[in-house]
């Protein structure tokens, strides 16, 4: 080959493995625009981790049974927590349980089976691998596999059940999760219960420091984090805030008349609308637009269907006429969260209700879709 000859050769070589690392630079910005970060805050308890389940549900692998079946100690662990829970309000209430033996048998069950160790041989009670057979547990327990049927009398008990028909009068009262699975308790303490999909959305489990997960829709990549709610847990949200595209705000609507587990002084919608301004004002989160999930909406409907009025929360608001109006209450809380953010703050609201399948498949898609947009609008401007 000529000298000429050779120096076309190396020109065009270099030519194409520049026109190569051009493509993938495009191909990597085109990756990265398609990036998503989401990040999910709320105080404990609003509905963020509920909300990664309805994703999981209508854009990931929808709890196969495998995973669903591992998943039911979460599910005896509410139902446990009811039982101790109405107990504990009994006494308060001076209800006892009506039928003698089911006294003892409670008795014997709390003794000889802490908490904890219920939990443990509940797993063992499927294939009859009792915890019982170590060495050092008494001979005198009820074996592993009477527990469920125990609790099952217990829960038919007549004591039990005027009880629980008067769980709004409870110092200590049941969460969600755990009337839900004392009205379910039949069908959950069956040796071989394996939770529904509706069952694990009604699982309660706070969430531990932070989870990441990731869902493909379309040609986007999600990658949703999932923080701790409760006030102690704050300060690491902050470690997120950088690359976030959208975040998602959840309030608990039905939380007008609460207060905060952690904080008994503390009213929950007064503690979301203090963390809102503030992280709608956090310097980096400056560019990031809001979807603010005002969530919980049957249980805030039901409060107000029983007389109850979000005045608790705000003494200021006016019920026109007199009368409890849900879409005038509602309106009234998402203009204080309107309020509380900078003027220029976008703001996306959605009312939900994050354990209904159907209604959350039609306000996930419509997030998502306005998500990409300000994916897609974000990358036109770098
Ligand atoms: N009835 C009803 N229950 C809901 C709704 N959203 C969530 N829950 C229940 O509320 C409880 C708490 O929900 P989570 O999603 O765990 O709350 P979280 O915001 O992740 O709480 P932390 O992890 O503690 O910060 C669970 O038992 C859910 O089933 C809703 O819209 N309606
Ligand atoms: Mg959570």
């Amino acid at each position: 080959m000529t000298e000429k000859a050779a120096g076309k050769e190396i020109t065009k070589s270099a030519t194409a493995r520049s026109r190569h690392i051009d493509h993938q630079i495009d191909h990597d910005r085109d990756e990265k625009h398609r990036e998503v970060q989401l990040l999910i805050l709320g105080g404990g308890g609003s509905g963020k981790s509920t909300f990664i389940k309805q994703l999981r549900i209508h854009h990931g692998d929808g709890y196969p049974v495998e995973e669903r079946k591992r998943m039911k100690y979460d599910v005896y662990e509410n139902a446990i927590d009811a039982f101790h829970r109405v107990v504990k309000n009994m006494k308060e209430l001076s209800i006892t349980l009506e039928i003698v033996d089911n006294s003892k048998k409670y008795e014997t069950l709390c003794e000889t089976y802490p908490m904890q160790e219920i939990l443990c041989v509940f797993p063992n009670v499927e294939n009859g691998n009792s915890a019982l057979r170590s060495p050092q547990l008494s001979r005198s327990r009820p074996q592993p596999s009477e527990i469920p049927a125990q609790l099952l009398s217990i829960w038919e008990d007549a004591g039990f059940q005027r009880a629980f028909n008067l769980r709004e009068k409870f110092c200590d009262p049941l969460t969600e999760a755990e009337i839900y699975f004392l009205e379910h308790f039949i069908r959950v303490s069956n040796k071989h219960y394996i939770p529904t999909v509706q069952d694990l959305l009604h699982v309660r489990k706070p969430t531990v420091g932070v989870q990441e997960h990731s869902f493909r829709v379309q040609e986007f990549l999600f990658r949703v984090i999932d923080v701790a709610g409760q006030k102690s847990q704050r300060k690491k949200w902050m470690h997120f805030f950088d690359g976030v595209t959208a975040v998602i705000f959840f309030v608990a609507l039905s939380g007008f008349n609460e207060q905060l587990e952690e904080d008994s002084t503390m009213n929950k919608l007064h503690d979301s609308l203090e963390i809102f301004e503030e992280v709608t004002r956090n310097k980096f989160l400056l560019i990031a637009d809001f979807i603010l999930f005002l969530n919980k909406q049957d249980l805030f409907l039901q409060k107000l269907e029983n007389g109850l009025s979000i005045r608790t929360a705000f003494p200021e608001f006016k019920e026109k006429s007199g009368a409890v109006n849900p879409d005038a209450s509602i309106k009234y809380i998402r203009n204080k969260f309107f309020a509380t953010a900078p003027q220029n703050k976008m703001i996306y609201p959605h009312v939900s209700c994050a354990i209904d399948i159907d209604l959350m498949k039609v306000i996930i898609d419509d997030v998502l879709q306005i998500i990409m947009e300000i994916n897609l609008k974000k990358a036109a401007l770098i």
